[in-house]
């Protein structure tokens, strides 16, 4: 049947051929069709690279129970748990968790061909339950598919609300913050301070003070502030659970009650920022606009801007975006800093430098200043290295495959979650010397660049790609500013009676299973520098 189909097209073809008059349109007839074979079959090349083969397995993984699948031998510290998993079974591994299927990448170069090879397909959020209910349906930063909103939303995020000009325009009010931590910590010297519930509070207040800060009067800001971060503590609470309703989606059973706490908590959280809101809109219609005011009153002059300002911002953005802000931003960056101090009393010499550093530079008689950054090298560098070993987002955050597609020579399912292991990638002893061992100078050797950009796959603590953290900027300023205030006005040691504990708990972020409790002593002589 074939055979007699070719012969009779060849026929056709031939009598086509000699039916033409001249040498020209034959031999245009015969480029024509050389070229149209070339499209078919580079067509077909395309549609077969794009498309899995059938044949092609999904990746190797543990075996699990029928329904439950690996969640019963999950280990609590699951970074740990995964890492110790790839060993057997590879740096591309299929979990399954209940109906969920999750791919973990564990090696630089599965990263790379992930978040920089396969960034639009696996630009996608596996956006947990409750957030979607937090976050007014999805439609804000962190959680939104990769789409329109997606893209305004980063793009006035990343691209005014943290520009270089509007941080600028913002650093005395983040100075205030460091100002009020480094009075509060002198007026508790030689009692123990809880490093990360002061580290929260002054992380919270910083952000919040730079969002609506202006928007309150001084005798609000310490009221308003507790009430936020009771809110901030629950949402917390709420989304570093593991919600058994995403993993096993009965018919909206949700037997942990997670999220049905959320939908008591998002009206709070809501009336909240209404009422934030209408405090801004009354001050400026009573003419109480600020100079160098907060984004607060920038987002509501930009709302009632025209059409094209606006670019498409309503009030539930605005809204979404604080919410993002907060809490993407307090927990994150005070986990951190905890860590710092806790590897610096652990690690006296890497202490000792950092303060002879901050000494050379901002001077035994002055504070330290955001002009002062770029030059204190090793505390950067220290910085680096805190985030090397503890990652704050061991896994980043999930992603979720938006079309099948091949990985390393396996089949990725559409809509499969992806998790990115930056734990396992910064212990790699293949990416780095003495990989567990305590050491700023690594940041500081050869001529390589170490930044947070996610363009060295070998160092992520912010992810990489299109979803790379959006606060990046503001971390740059904040986070050496904070912890360099931190060494350079106090001597730290640990409170009595307590140990220094290094032990982690994966909690979606990676927290310090103790808390770290020190004692400060003033380091600095004029009075006058902690008022
Ligand atoms: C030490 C501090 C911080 C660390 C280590 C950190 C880390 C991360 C990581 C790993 C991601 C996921 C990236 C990915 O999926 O590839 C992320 C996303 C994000 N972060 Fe941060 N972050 C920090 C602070 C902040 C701050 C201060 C803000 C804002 C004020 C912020 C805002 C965001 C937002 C909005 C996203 C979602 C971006 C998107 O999906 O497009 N983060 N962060």
């Amino acid at each position: 049947m074939l055979s007699h189909i070719i012969s009779d097209m060849w026929s056709w073809g031939c009598e086509l051929i000699s039916n033409l008059n001249n040498s020209f349109e034959r031999s245009t007839f015969t480029i024509s069709l050389v070229v149209l074979a070339t499209l078919w079959y580079s067509w077909l090349l395309f549609i077969k690279s794009r498309k899995p083969q059938r044949e092609l397995p999904l990746p190797p993984g543990p075996s699990g129970l029928p329904f439950v699948g690996n969640l019963p031998f999950i280990d609590p510290d699951v970074h740990r748990c995964f890492a110790d998993w790839a060993r057997t079974y590879g740096p591309i591994m299929k979990i399954r968790l209940g109906q969920k299927l999750c791919v973990v990448l564990s090696s630089t170069a599965l990263a790379k061909e992930a978040l920089r090879d396969y960034d639009t397909i696996f630009a996608d959020r596996d956006t947990p339950t409750t957030m979607m209910t937090l976050t007014y349906g999805g439609n804000d930063l962190v959680w939104s598919s990769y789409g329109q909103t997606w893209r305004m939303l980063r793009k006035v995020c990343v691209g005014e609300m943290l520009s270089k000009t509007s941080l600028d325009t913002m650093y005395a009010t983040r100075r205030r913050e460091v100002r009020r931590t480094i009075r509060e910590v002198h007026g508790m010297i030689g009692k123990p301070i809880n490093m990360g519930d002061q580290m929260f509070l002054t992380m919270s207040n910083l952000i919040t003070s730079m969002l609506w800060g202006v928007t309150l009067k001084d005798e609000d800001r310490n009221s308003v502030g507790a009430e936020f971060r009771r809110l901030v503590s629950d949402i917390l609470k709420l989304s570093t659970s593991r919600n058994l309703a995403d993993i096993f989606p009965l018919g909206g059973l949700d037997v942990q009650g997670l999220n049905g706490r959320t939908k008591v908590l998002m009206p709070r959280l809501d009336e909240f920022f209404d009422s934030i809101v209408e405090r801004r809109e009354m001050k400026m219609e009573g003419g109480g606009e600020e100079r160098g005011g907060d984004l607060l009153q920038w987002f509501l002059r930009k709302e009632a801007g025209d059409s094209e300002d606006k670019q498409g911002m309503t009030m539930m953005h605005i809204k979404s975006l604080f919410m993002d802000m907060v809490v993407a931003g307090t927990d994150t960056s005070s986990v951190t800093v905890e860590w710092a101090m806790a590897e610096l009393m652990n690690n006296p010499q890497v202490l000792k430098r950092a303060q002879e550093e901050l000494a050379h530079v901002v001077g035994m008689n002055g504070t330290v200043e955001e002009h002062h950054l770029p030059k204190l090298h090793y505390l950067n560098a220290t910085i680096k290295e805190v985030m090397r070993v503890h990652p704050v987002a061991p896994l980043l955050l999930p992603r979720r495959s938006r079309e099948t597609c091949t990985l390393n020579g396996y089949t990725i399912p559409k809509g499969a979650q992806i998790l990115v292991n930056t734990w396992a990638i910064h212990r790699d002893p293949e990416n780095w010397d003495n990989p567990t061992e305590f050491e700023p100078e690594r940041f500081l050797k050869g001529n390589m660049k170490w930044d947070y950009n996610g363009n060295d796959f070998r160092y992520l603590p912010f992810g990489s790609g299109r979803r790379i953290c959006a606060g990046i900027a503001l971390v740059e300023r904040m986070m050496p500013h904070v912890l360099g205030s931190l060494l350079h006005s106090f001597n730290w040691r640990l409170a009595e009676g307590t140990e220094l504990d290094l032990t982690e708990k994966f909690m979606i972020i990676l927290k310090k299973a103790k808390p770290t409790v020190l004692v400060a002593e003033p380091r600095l002589s004029n009075p006058e520098l902690y008022a």
